[in-house]
């Protein structure tokens, strides 16, 4: 259980404080009902750090996260800060946070509420019952990869380099999770990658097919190259049980897959480390899958339910509170069966409110459920 656990708490920029602040009423009201029973700390990452201590990510706040249980993030980033050097940008925030905590497994499920199902602009027998994890690997790839920056050629032309490195332990480590979570599941994991055009695509595919023979004969593995499966994702997304990808392709999908489930503003993600033999702890960041999203931020309308479902997978990955986790969930679908819609959510016949309003709901929800 949760006694003695820390979590820290970095809303970040845009609309991060702002749905953020739906948790901490979800968590007061924990709180009212039976004493929290862990310590809550707060932080300061990505635009908001850089202004108050010049980098998005200091070392205290690094060192903070390693201490803490479980790290819940909102987003980073927005037109403030783009002029800031690339070394000093918002995003490094949580790339930093996640390289250093070693948190290279991004889980994003992307589950089709049925009060939404007319919400999504695919058809609702196309994305009807739609249940998916993308399984992301987010350490390594195309993010990281050296050598990287723009530069100058002897013609005096520039050229902007990015590099996409793999090695086969990057891959089998996060392939495993994808296994794992596949035998809890339904038993299938597709897994993408460009291994017709990508030597590390080449890799990916062999390595995860090694492990597969080996270690999960039960499992039914799928190979797709990415860009087949972000068109299958729209056509035909019941197909998909897990889907395992690098860490571009993994953050490509996963906004795709979003789509399907109504909204980016619906979806929730855990970024887990490996389990310490010792200790059997494990470091764990908790995110929206969305960004600062600087186009609606301070208005009070972001949808705050991927923040909020965060929060839930939090409680029942890192805290052990299975129990508040799922309660949480059902609160979130039954107050979107009920009619409330934030904007990105919104149709015909349901009453349309802001951030507040819906955190405030989720609320009283819960206190229904448990009266
Ligand atoms: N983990 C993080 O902190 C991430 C940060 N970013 C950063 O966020 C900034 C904006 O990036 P975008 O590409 O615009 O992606 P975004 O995810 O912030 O927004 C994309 C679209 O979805 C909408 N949206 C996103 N979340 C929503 C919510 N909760 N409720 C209602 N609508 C929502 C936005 O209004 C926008 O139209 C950039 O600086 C980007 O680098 C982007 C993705 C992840
Ligand atoms: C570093 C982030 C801005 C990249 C991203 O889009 C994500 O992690 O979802
Ligand atoms: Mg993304």
């Amino acid at each position: 259980m949760a006694a003695n656990k820390t979590l820290l708490m970095l809303p970040g920029d845009g609309i991060g404080p702002e749905v953020m602040r739906e948790v901490r009423r979800i968590i007061e009201w924990m709180d009212r009902r039976r004493s929290v029973t862990f310590r809550i700390e707060e932080g300061l990452v990505g635009g908001a750090a850089i202004d108050a201590e010049g980098t998005p990510c200091s070392d205290a706040t690094v060192a903070r996260a390693k201490a803490a249980d479980a790290v819940l993030f909102g987003s980073v980033g927005g037109p403030k800060w783009d002029s800031q050097p690339f070394e000093n940008r918002p995003e490094l925030g949580v790339l930093r946070l996640r390289k250093e905590l070693g948190l290279f497994a991004n889980l994003r499920p992307a589950l089709v509420l049925n009060p939404l199902v007319d919400a999504s602009s695919l058809k609702p027998d196309v994305v009807r019952g739609v249940d998916i994890m993308v399984v992301r690997e987010s350490t390594g790839g195309i993010y990281f990869g050296e050598p990287r920056g723009i530069e100058t050629m002897p013609d005096g032309k520039r050229r902007g380099v990015d590099t996409e490195v793999y090695t086969e332990d990057e891959i089998a480590r996060v392939a495993r999770v994808g296994f794992d979570l596949a035998r809890k599941r339904r038993g299938k994991m597709t897994s993408v990658e460009k291994a017709n055009v990508m030597q590390s695509g080449r890799l990916w595919r062999a390595v995860v097919g090694e492990i597969g023979r080996a270690e999960y004969p039960d499992v039914q593995l799928e190979h797709m190259y990415a860009d087949n499966c972000a068109m299958q994702l729209c056509s035909r997304p019941k197909q998909f049980d897990v889907i395992l990808g690098s860490n571009l392709f993994g953050d490509l999908l996963s906004d795709l897959a979003a789509a399907l489930t109504g909204s980016l503003g619906m979806l929730p993600s855990a970024t887990l480390g490996a389990v310490d033999a010792t200790s059997g702890k494990r470091h764990a960041l908790y995110e929206p899958v969305h960004g600062s999203a600087p186009d609606i931020a301070g208005k009070g309308i972001a949808n705050p339910c991927a923040q909020i479902l965060s929060f839930a997978m939090l409680l029942r990955w890192s805290f052990g509170m299975e129990e508040d986790a799922a309660l949480l969930e059902t609160a979130v679908e039954k107050v979107l069966g009920g009619g409330l819609r934030t904007a990105d959510i919104m149709q015909t016949g349901m009453a349309r409110v802001g951030t507040g309003v819906m955190g405030e709901a989720v609320m009283r929800e819960l206190e229904k459920l448990t009266a």
